[in-house]
């Protein structure tokens, strides 16, 4: 897929928002979850809501990636990395493509916190997701003009509670976001375990964010639920969320001696 072939993702309404369903296949999702499940369990970090994985290296406080290498999980077979990098996505990034991967697991009624992501990374992110579907919410600041306390979790800078932008992701689906969307706004997911959609008749009601990409959607069961008052619980989910770092720190520091 070209940076051109893009476009037919796009989710209506945005411009800089992609959804591609069956990114990977059932038999890749397959192997995946269980090259996901099989890794040392000290590759689990453990937070209070949810578990995840590093992969491509630790980043500094500064922002630096001291760089490892991927698992071929992600860049040999399915290759996953190679398939983003031929979406153009990541054309004008440092790296061209990702380079860093964080993987969380949320079991149902597990979510994230509205957020914003680290100025370390480069204004795009790609988030494959796997076992289940998922509700992708983004926010916008009340007051734009507030000086934040803390730009990444948006402390102290209160938060419009109605989503702008709401997507829904299924197992399968990689979601590509960039610039605007992505800084400056928050994104999160809600920790419920079932996801109750309203009656077709609601979505004109002020305070329901519609679904954005309903009609990229490839599995029309899901179409219906979200369209039809479908009520839909959620599985463990696993999300692989890929980006550029752009600094990278050489890796031959200790190389002389
Ligand atoms: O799981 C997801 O889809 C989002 C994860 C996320 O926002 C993050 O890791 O910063
Ligand atoms: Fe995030």
């Amino acid at each position: 897929m070209s940076a051109e072939g893009l476009g037919g993702y796009l989710v209506p309404g945005t411009d800089e928002a992609y959804y591609i369903p069956n990114f990977v296949t059932e038999k890749e999702e397959e192997y995946l979850i269980r090259k996901i499940c099989e890794s040392p369990r000290q590759k689990w970090k453990a937070l209070p809501n949810r578990r995840l994985q590093i992969w491509g290296g630790d980043l500094t406080p500064k922002g630096l990636l001291i760089p490892q290498a991927l698992p071929p999980f992600l860049d040999t077979y399915p290759d996953v990395i190679a398939r983003i990098r031929a979406t153009g996505a990541f054309q004008s990034s440092a790296h061209g493509g990702p380079n860093h991967v964080i993987l969380n697991e949320y079991c149902p009624g597990q979510g994230i916190m509205p957020h914003e992501d680290g100025p370390a990374y480069h204004p795009v992110v790609a988030t494959l997701s796997l076992a289940s579907h998922t509700v992708f919410h983004y926010y916008r600041y009340k007051d734009d003009t507030s000086t934040p306390k803390d730009h990444e979790t948006g402390s102290g800078r209160s938060i419009d509670k109605k989503p702008f932008l709401t997507l829904f992701l299924e197992p399968r689906s990689l979601v590509i976001t960039r610039s605007s969307l992505y800084q400056g706004h928050l994104h999160g997911i809600d920790d419920v375990e079932d996801d109750v959609f309203p009656p077709a008749h609601a979505v004109h009601d002020a305070h329901i964010t519609p679904i954005a990409n309903v009609d990229l959607l490839a599995d029309s069961r899901y179409r219906e639920a979200v369209l039809h008052n479908g009520n839909l619980t959620r599985k463990v989910r696993y999300s692989l969320t890929c980006r550029d770092i752009e600094r990278v720190a050489s890796r031959l520091p200790f190389a002389k001696r």
